[in-house]
C-alpha cells in the first residue's frame, strides 16, 4: 500500500517536471517564435554565452546561431527568455520604438544592481530619460568639453603619465579605468580619490567582477559580493546627497549639486533615484573608455606605421601652436583627423559589449515571427562592425579605411555608442578623453608592451592577465 502511494507520488513529480520542461522548451506565444533553443531549464544558454572566446571576432555563441538560424533567433539567458537580433533593419526600427514597443532593460541581474525596476527606476522613458540624458550632456557634452574639460583632462593625463613612467610596468586596462573613473567622478560628485573614505575604483573593480557572474545571491559568490559593494557605494552617495541638501549654499558646480537643486522642481528625483542614477554613471565610465584605450595601445604597438602617423599628427599640432605652453584647444582636438580614425577603428574592433538590451512592452511581429511581450531583446550591433560588405578584411586593424567611408555608410553601419534616443551621452567625452590621452602620450612619452594577456570575449571584451606596459619619457 505504502509503496504504491510512493510510486504514485513519484509518478506525479516526474509528470510535473516533464511538463514543466516541455513548457520551458516551448514557451507560450500568440504566433510563431523565432527559431532557436531555450537551452536547459533555469540557466537557459547562459553558460554558452559567458564561455570565453579568444579573438576580436564575434562571440561564437552568436556567430554559430546566426549561421544556423539566421539574423533573429530565440534563446534564454539567466532564466529570462530572449530574442537576439542581428538584423540591421529591425534593430534600427527598435531604436526608434523606445517607450512604445520596447524599454531599456538589462536582465534581472543588472536590473537589481542598477535599479531598473520599482518606483525609483532609472530607465523610465519620457521626462525621466530626458532629464537623465540632459544632465549627463550638461556635464560631459561637447560644450562642457570645449569650455572646461579639455585642459583639465590634459592636466590629469600629464600627471598620471608622469607617475606611470616611474613604474616598471603598468597594467593599462585597470590603470586607465582608475584614471577615467577618478576624473569623471570629480565632475559628478567632486570626488577626490586621495581624501575619500571609500575608494570608488576598488569598489567598481569588485563590482565589475560580480555583475557578469551567475546571479546566485549566497555568501561567498561573486554576485553576493557585488551586491554588498553596490550597497556600500550607494550608502556613500546617499550620505553625500544628504549633506548637499543640508547645505545648498555651497556650490561645487558638479552634477550632484545640480541634481540636488533640481529635487525641488522634479517630482521623480527621489533620493533613491539619484543615488542609483549616479551609481550607473560611474559604471559607464569605469569599464568603457579604458577597454578601448587598452586595445588601442596594444594594436598601435603591433602596427608601427599607424603609430608613426599619429606621432606626426600630434607633433604638427605642437609646431603650429603660437604659444608652445598653451593647453590643448578644442580646434586642435577636432583637427586630429587620423587619431579620431584610429579611435573609430579601435571602437569598431572592440565592440566592447555585444549589443544593447531591451524588453518587449507588447507582442512584436517581425518577419513572420512574434516576439512575446515581456521577453528580452538583445540588439547585436557588433555584426555590423565586422561585416565584410562595409569593412573590407574586417578583422584587420586599418585606420586608413575610414578615409574612404562616407558619412551615410558610417551612420548606418557603425554603432559603438548605440542608436536612437538612447545613444551614448558620453560619446564625445570618450573620444575627447582618448584623443587627449594620445596627445600627451605621443608628444612626451614612448611605450613598449611588456606582457600581453589573451584577448577574451565572455561576451564582454577583456584581456586575460592584462596588458602590461612600460612608459618612459622621450629623451
Ligand atoms: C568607449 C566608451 C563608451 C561606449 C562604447 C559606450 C557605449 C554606450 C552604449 C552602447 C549606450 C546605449 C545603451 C543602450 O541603448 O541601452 C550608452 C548609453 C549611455 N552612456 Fe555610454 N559608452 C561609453 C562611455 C560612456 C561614458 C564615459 C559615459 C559618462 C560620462 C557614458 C554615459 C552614457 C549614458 C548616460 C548613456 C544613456 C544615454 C541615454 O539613455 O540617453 N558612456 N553608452
Amino acid at each position: 500500500m505504502w509503496s504504491t502511494f510512493c510510486l504514485g507520488v513519484a509518478g506525479l513529480v516526474v509528470m510535473w517536471i516533464s511538463n514543466w520542461i516541455r513548457r520551458w522548451r516551448n514557451p507560450k506565444c500568440d504566433g510563431v517564435l523565432p527559431p532557436g533553443s531555450m537551452g536547459f531549464p533555469l540557466i537557459g544558454e547562459t553558460l554558452r554565452l559567458i564561455n570565453p572566446s579568444y579573438s576580436l571576432d564575434l562571440h561564437p555563441f552568436i556567430k554559430k546561431r546566426l549561421q544556423r538560424y539566421g539574423p533573429i533567433f530565440r534563446t534564454s539567458i539567466v532564466g529570462r527568455p530572449a530574442v537576439i537580433s542581428a538584423d540591421p533593419e529591425f534593430n534600427n526600427f527598435l531604436f526608434q520604438q523606445e517607450g512604445r514597443l520596447v524599454e531599456l532593460y538589462y536582465l534581472d541581474t543588472f536590473s537589481k544592481i542598477f535599479a531598473l525596476e520599482g518606483e525609483s527606476r532609472t530607465n523610465e522613458f519620457g521626462a525621466v530619460h530626458k532629464y537623465v540624458r540632459s544632465i549627463y550632456l550638461n556635464h560631459f557634452g561637447a560644450e562642457r568639453i570645449k569650455g572646461k574639460l579639455l585642459p583639465q583632462i590634459e592636466e590629469v593625463v600629464n600627471k598620471t603619465l608622469r607617475e606611470w613612467s616611474t613604474q616598471a610596468s603598468v597594467e593599462i586596462k585597470h590603470a586607465a579605468s582608475v584614471l577615467v573613473l577618478d576624473y569623471s567622478a570629480k565632475q559628478i560628485i567632486s570626488y577626490d580619490a586621495e581624501k575619500s573614505p571609500v575608494s570608488l575604483s576598488e569598489m567598481y573593480t569588485k563590482i565589475g567582477k560580480g555583475f557578469l557572474s551567475f546571479p546566485l545571491n549566497i555568501p561567498g559568490t561573486a554576485y553576493n559580493q557585488c551586491l554588498k559593494d553596490q550597497k556600500k557605494t550607494i550608502a556613500m552617495l546617499r550620505d553625500m546627497l544628504k549633506e548637499r541638501r543640508a547645505s545648498p549654499e555651497t556650490n561645487r558646480g558638479d552634477l550632484l549639486d545640480q541634481i540636488s537643486r533640481d529635487m525641488n522642481k522634479e517630482k521623480f528625483l527621489s533620493e533613491d533615484f539619484i543615488v542609483h542614477m549616479i551609481f550607473g554613471g560611474f559604471f559607464a565610465t569605469f569599464e568603457s573608455i579604458s577597454t578601448v584605450l587598452a586595445l588601442a595601445l596594444m594594436l598601435l604597438a603591433e602596427h608601427p606605421a599607424v603609430l608613426e602617423e599619429m606621432i606626426i599628427e600630434h607633433e604638427t599640432i605642437l609646431k603650429n601652436r603660437e604659444d608652445p605652453n598653451s593647453s590643448l584647444m578644442w580646434d586642435e582636438y577636432k583637427s586630429m583627423t587620423f587619431t579620431l580614425q584610429v579611435i573609430s577603428e579601435t571602437l569598431r574592433l572592440a565592440s566592447i559589449a555585444p549589443g544593447v538590451v531591451r524588453k518587449a512592452l507588447k507582442d512584436i511581429p517581425v518577419k513572420g515571427f512574434t516576439i512575446p511581450k515581456g521577453w528580452a531583446i538583445m540588439m547585436v550591433t557588433s555584426t555590423l562592425h565586422l561585416s565584410p560588405n562595409t569593412f573590407n578584411n574586417p578583422l584587420k586593424f586599418n585606420p586608413w579605411r575610414w578615409k574612404d567611408l562616407d558619412s551615410h555608410v558610417i551612420s548606418k553601419n557603425f554603432m559603438p555608442f548605440g542608436g536612437g534616443v538612447r545613444q551614448c551621452a558620453g560619446a564625445e567625452y570618450s573620444r575627447a578623453f582618448m584623443a587627449t590621452f594620445f596627445h600627451v602620450l605621443l608628444t612626451k612619452y614612448k611605450y613598449s608592451l611588456i606582457k600581453v594577456g589573451n584577448i577574451t570575449r565572455d561576451p564582454i571584451l577583456g584581456f586575460g592577465k592584462g596588458i602590461h606596459i612600460k612608459f618612459s619619457e622621450k629623451s
